[in-house]
């Protein structure tokens, strides 16, 4: 069945797992994983290496069919075998996959072109053009980066340029995996910032999947954390550091995690 969608309201859940279950043979990674996205939050997904954080994003955005469960993105059943639906989901959403996933032939404007092109076939040329750049500068980078090759680009760039194809289509929903993989710290908390700024500004609800222990102190509102192939807790990043779970007590009480934490008081202004 097709849904309306889009009639979520602040705080409600925009993403809606229930029951997931993702199996690779006999290696089951999810069994039973429930989660909820709320409307206008950030939400960083943690969890070990290989624990299923980008099996669950890919499942969310429609990439792989899971097992068994429900999803729902924005009130739409995500799983549906109606083109609608996938579409809608897809429309809805925008990626920045770990690695960028930009086309290496084409210039940073021409990546950004690509869903505009798919989505909105009928836009005039120049006026695609012009919202690309747009898209570009938003993400942060300078308009000359709009006709290099992603190749002519730093790591950072590259990143802001794959932010800015993911904001292609004006999502509500931006889904961002590992986003500061691969950068300097500075590069890294410029980027944080700019995640901040976009939520603000765009009214976004986004989806962080992230092993940067800064990140989560400095951008996210809740921490979901996924170990034992379930979300075993969902909170504040104040309440999770405390939460009794063996992951969880290695992961933010071993000494990056006390550095981080201090890191993230001080910028919040606590002594
Ligand atoms: N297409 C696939 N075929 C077989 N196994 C897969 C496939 N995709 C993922 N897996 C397995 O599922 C498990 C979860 O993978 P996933 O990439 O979601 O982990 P992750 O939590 O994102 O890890 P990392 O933090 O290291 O990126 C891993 O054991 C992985 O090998």
């Amino acid at each position: 069945m097709v849904h309306a969608g889009g009639l979520v309201s602040a705080g409600e859940a925009v993403v809606r797992v229930r029951g997931l279950v993702n199996r690779f043979g006999a290696q089951v990674v999810h069994d039973g994983l429930d989660l909820d996205v709320r409307k206008g939050e950030i939400l960083g997904v943690v969890g070990g290496s290989g624990s299923g954080k980008s099996v669950l994003m890919r499942s969310i955005i429609g990439l792989r069919t899971p097992d068994a469960g429900e999803i729902e993105v924005l009130g739409v059943d995500a799983r549906s075998d109606e083109p609608e639906n996938r579409l809608y989901v897809e429309r809805n959403s925008g990626v920045l996959f770990q690695d960028g996933a930009l086309f290496s032939s084409l210039t940073v404007g021409e990546n950004v072109e690509v869903p505009l092109k798919e989505h909105h076939p009928d836009l005039p040329e120049d006026l695609r053009r012009e919202l690309a750049l747009l898209k570009v500068k938003l993400a942060g980078l300078p308009a000359d980066a709009f006709d290099k090759l992603p190749s002519q680009l730093s790591g950072g760039m590259r990143k802001r340029a794959g932010l800015a194809r993911a904001l292609a289509l004006d999502p509500p929903l931006l889904f961002l995996d590992e986003p500061t993989a691969g950068l300097d710290p500075i590069g890294a908390s410029a980027f944080d910032e700019l995640i901040l700024t976009l939520r603000e500004a765009l009214g976004l609800t986004v989806f962080i999947i992230t092993h940067d222990l800064d990140t989560l102190y400095a951008v996210c509102d809740r921490i979901a954390v996924i170990a034992d192939r379930r979300v075993v807790a969902t909170d504040t990043v104040e309440r999770i550091e405390r939460f009794d779970h063996p992951w969880v007590q290695d992961y933010f009480n071993g000494p990056r995690g006390r550095a981080a934490r201090q890191a993230g008081r001080r910028t919040a202004g606590e002594p």
